[in-house]
């Protein structure tokens, strides 16, 4: 499965017209009330696809039908499913194949043997001729109004599970696909939530070791009244069967929302999962990305007396109060966060300590060019410059030489109104008493937040993507930073390209967080990047490589202010 988002070129208009158009083939059933199948699938990926350009008019995506069964039903029950011939469509997908090969291709309802069979066929050949195809099969097997779909024998589900990359079982769904009992029980008082999960979690890894690359567990049937938590685990790539730790898993979490108008809703969040990946979102995203527009379609419904019980499909999440919380796992979380950046708002940016010092004590509005250095020297040339903040981003020096320079820079950037953090070295930060540290996510794993914040230091913190995003801002940051926004040759950003539709996305999660963009901006780029609203604009070689420094950072902070 392709993942990564791609490259994008250089201005704002090319990234809205140049992104590749995914041709998406959805192979499911017919349901004639639209509620659900491929009606479901379609109107999910276009709403979707039109919504997620910022230019409205750009429809990013060609979707084709295979229509395994025609269904009778409506929002009541299900009383025919009708399947149709593998002759008709086989003779479907050779057509398609020869002018309209797929990206990806989304699964639903399969009505027999015989459609699992041609599928596996189908998907060996599609698989070997392009390895980067997404597949995505959301196994219906029982209808939301009552009533089953199909009688598949389970072992031929084993056999396509190896052609799949994502499978998207509900509860019931992934017992009935592994025999194991999940937290579907009703048993609740005598299994402690722990001992269901791990069900759950053994479930999964079945799957997985039959071949499915991830598995994404829907919660909703679970009995948690609460909460609805989506769950998608994965295999640590190369581990040893046998290893404890080869589980990746990912977990979001919302409120539950109480609606009997969800029919469809299973088929929506297999396409649109599909058309996110599909569209070069990272798993971890896109499983985000649905769960908000999954919260969003149900939420529509609560209260409203409608006739028709179908879930309402709505266009890209953008609301904040859609988008579910990561579970974290960080342990010794400091409850108030850390301390802000004091800007525009009267309050002492904390860093002067000369009272006398008149322009130290001057409030910013914003904190507009953020300039990431990997020298003594370059913060020497830099602070004449009179920028809000400064990094220093030391890489592949001797420890000793490390904390020399951090100690030298806080003693250059003291009673200046220069901020300066320190990139990675979060004890060297707090030992030589710097304003700020920035942290990348691996780096928050070793990181001991709560000297951090003991300490009084403002802490930054890279995301990638909205699930970053949601996971850093529980630790109430000084700033986060999103990036790369665009291809860089500072460091390897392979996959994590955010472009400037996405930072405008994740710019309406930022809350009261103060957002810094970085990741190949430069003059040009600077204007469209300050444009989208962020209060800072994160530079190296625009800075470092310019023919004149000086003369790149007063152009560079007149676009940022
Ligand atoms: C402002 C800002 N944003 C992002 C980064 C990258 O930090 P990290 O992900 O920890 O990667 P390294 O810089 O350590 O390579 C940053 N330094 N500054
Ligand atoms: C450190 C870092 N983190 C994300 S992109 C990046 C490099 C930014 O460098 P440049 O401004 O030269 O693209
Ligand atoms: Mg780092």
């Amino acid at each position: 499965m392709s993942t990564p988002r791609s490259h994008h070129p250089a201005s704002d208009k090319a990234i809205d017209t140049q992104k590749p158009k995914p041709i998406i083939w959805t192979i499911s059933g017919s349901d004639c009330s639209g509620g659900a199948g491929i009606a479901a699938d379609i109107k999910t990926m276009h709403s979707l696809s039109l919504s997620l350009s910022l230019n409205l008019s750009q429809d990013n995506v060609e979707i084709c039908t295979l229509i395994t069964a025609n269904t009778s039903q409506n929002s009541e029950c299900l009383i025919a499913v009708n399947p149709v011939a593998t002759e008709i469509l086989d003779e479907q997908a050779k057509l398609l194949i020869k002018d309209k090969p797929p990206t990806a291709i989304k699964i639903g309802l399969l009505a027999n043997d015989h459609q699992v069979n041609w599928l596996i066929e189908l998907l060996a050949r599609l698989k070997q001729q392009d390895p980067a195809l997404i597949t995505v099969y959301d196994p219906v097997a029982n209808a939301s109004v009552g009533g089953k779909f199909s009688q598949i024998d389970p072992v031929a589900i084993q056999t396509l599970l190896p052609y799949l990359d994502v499978i998207t079982p509900n509860l019931p769904e992934l017992e009935a696909l592994t025999c194991l009992k999940t937290e579907t029980q009703k048993d609740t008082e005598k299994s402690s939530g722990n001992k269901l999960e791990k069900t759950t979690e053994q479930a999964a890894l079945q799957l997985l070791y039959q071949g499915v690359t991830t598995v994404v567990v829907k919660g909703g049937h679970s009995n948690d009244i609460g909460t609805c938590l989506d769950s998608a685990y994965s295999l640590v790539e190369n581990c040893d069967p046998a290893s404890k730790t080869q589980l990746n898993t990912l977990k979001v979490s919302s409120e539950r929302i109480n609606t009997s108008y969800s029919h469809g809703s299973g088929c929506a969040f297999a396409s649109a999962l599909t058309l996110l990946l599909a569209q070069g979102y990272l798993l971890r995203d896109a499983l985000t990305l649905t769960k908000a527009f999954i919260n969003q379609g149900l939420s529509q419904n609560v209260g409203k007396n409608r006739y028709y019980g179908a879930f309402a499909i709505g266009g890209f999440p953008t609301d904040d109060r859609y988008f579910p919380d990561v579970v974290n796992s960080y342990i010794n979380l400091p409850k108030s966060g850390f301390p802000s950046l004091g800007l525009g708002n009267g309050i002492d940016n904390g860093l002067c300590t000369d009272s006398s010092n008149k322009s130290c004590k001057e409030k910013e509005e914003k904190l507009g060019l953020y300039p990431v250095i990997d020298s003594l020297d370059w913060l020497k040339k830099l602070l004449p410059l009179e920028l809000n903040i400064i990094q220093l981003r030391l890489k592949d020096l001797p420890f000793d030489e490390i904390d020399r320079q951090i100690a030298q820079a806080v003693k250059l950037t003291s009673n200046t109104i220069t901020r300066l953090f320190i990139n990675d070295y979060w004890q060297l930060a707090i030992k030589h008493g710097a304003y700020g540290v920035h942290l990348g996510q691996e780096d928050l794993a070793d990181a001991d937040l709560k000297a951090i914040a003991n300490a009084g230091l403002r802490l930054g913190i890279s995301t990638h993507g909205c699930y970053e995003l949601l996971l850093a801002r529980q630790l109430k940051p000084s700033y986060l930073a999103i990036g790369a926004i665009f291809p860089t040759v500072t460091k390897d950003m392979t996959g994590q390209i955010q472009g400037i539709e996405n930072l405008r996305h994740l710019l309406t999660l930022q809350q009261d967080i103060p957002i810094v963009a970085i990741g190949g901006i430069n003059l040009e780029r600077a204007k469209v990047v300050a444009n989208t609203g962020v209060d800072s604009v994160a530079v190296v070689t625009a800075i470092t490589r310019a023919d004149d420094y000086r003369k790149a950072v007063r152009a560079l902070k007149a676009i940022c202010q």
